[in-house]
């Protein structure tokens, strides 16, 4: 496709970190360790030339939006219904989306304009391991089918509606099935919805037709990607990661992975990616790139090459 005719604007990465430059804020001491936290791979090189842009570009959206909110109550003579901003962020497995929602949190909450931000994982909407056995889903995770859709929708139907308090239910990657815990938000300045599915449509649910999508709550969307290869290779270091640390917990669904040799665990996470997330990958999300508002293409080492910011 010519530049003319896609309908994003592209930015190479030091095109991208140039426009730091705009960024009235820096981060302090007390910032970095936050940030720090949040995933010790992370570089302060990278926040600042990627992330940083990123969230002042998302303030400026926000204010726009309150901005036109504002007009609209303004024409009806009602008061701030103080309805939160909602964006979401999508992509494979193992591409980051936990790690860019907890870091564009920490950035978004600095902004005086919006100090509330709270996160949301799509995870908590899967069914639970007792649904998924009896219709055979346990190996569908991730799928479209594996998910209460509608629970979903409804849940960001609430929060975009301004009601005052919504509850969520909340997945745990420990035991691997959802848990007796919930997540409530209460009127956030910002949410951020952050799941594999969250760009998806009624076609993607073919089981399930439904008329009234995610995107039709997001006022801001962003879809991570990076090559399926790359991807692999993070599921498989994450994978190994967790056998040093959560896998040793007894508790845990995959304690009996640390009994494997390095070689046979190697081999049992490529296996799950092949059979499970890179298969998803291929099917359910990657065809809904195109309908992020912005992209980020990250190469080697995490490191993002190119924004891509729809016109
Ligand atoms: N910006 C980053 N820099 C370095 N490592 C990262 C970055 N983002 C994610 N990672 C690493 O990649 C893996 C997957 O990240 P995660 O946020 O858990 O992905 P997802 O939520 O998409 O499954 C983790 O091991 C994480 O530490
Ligand atoms: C829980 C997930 C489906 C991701 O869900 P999301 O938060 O994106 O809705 C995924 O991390 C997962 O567990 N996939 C199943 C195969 C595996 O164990 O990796």
């Amino acid at each position: 496709m010519s530049d003319l005719l896609t309908p994003y604007l592209s930015f190479d990465r030091e095109q991208w970190s140039e426009l730091r430059d705009s960024v009235p804020m820096t981060l302090d001491e007390t910032d970095l360790e936050k940030l720090r936290g949040i995933n010790e791979h992370l570089t302060m090189n990278e926040v600042r030339d990627i992330y940083l842009p990123l969230s002042r570009l998302l303030n400026l959206y926000v204010k726009a939006r309150k901005g036109r909110t504002q007009v609209l109550e303004h024409f009806l003579g009602q008061k701030d219904n103080n309805v939160p901003y909602v964006i979401g962020i999508a992509g494979s497995v193992a591409v980051g989306k936990s790690t860019t929602a907890r870091l564009l949190k920490a950035l978004l909450e600095r902004w005086p304009e919006h100090p509330k931000v709270e996160l949301i994982t799509t995870d908590g909407f899967l069914h639970p391991n007792k649904i998924l056995n009896e219709r055979g889903l346990m190996k569908k995770k991730g799928f479209p089918e594996s998910y209460d859709i509608r629970g979903l929708v409804q849940f960001v139907a609430d929060v975009k509606s301004g009601k005052s308090r919504v509850e969520a239910p909340v997945y745990s990657h420990l035991v691997y099935d959802i848990t007796e815990d919930t997540k409530v938000v209460q009127q956030p300045d910002i949410l951020i919805v952050e799941g594999l599915n969250v760009l998806q449509s009624g076609m993607d649910y073919p089981h399930d037709p439904h008329r009234v999508f995610i995107s039709d709550f997001l006022d801001f969307s962003i879809y991570v990607d990076a090559d399926s290869e790359l991807l692999k290779t993070w599921y498989i270091e994450r994978f190994m990661a967790f056998r040093k640390g959560a896998f040793q917990n007894p508790t845990s669904y995959f304690h009996h992975y640390t009994k494997l040799s390095h070689d046979e665990a190697v081999q049992t996470a490529s296996g799950i990616w092949e059979e499970i997330n890179g298969k998803n990958l291929e099917e359910n999300i990657l065809p809904t790139r195109e309908r992020a508002g912005l992209i980020l293409q990250k190469g080697t080492n995490h490191a993002v090459q190119t924004v891509k910011v729809r016109k």
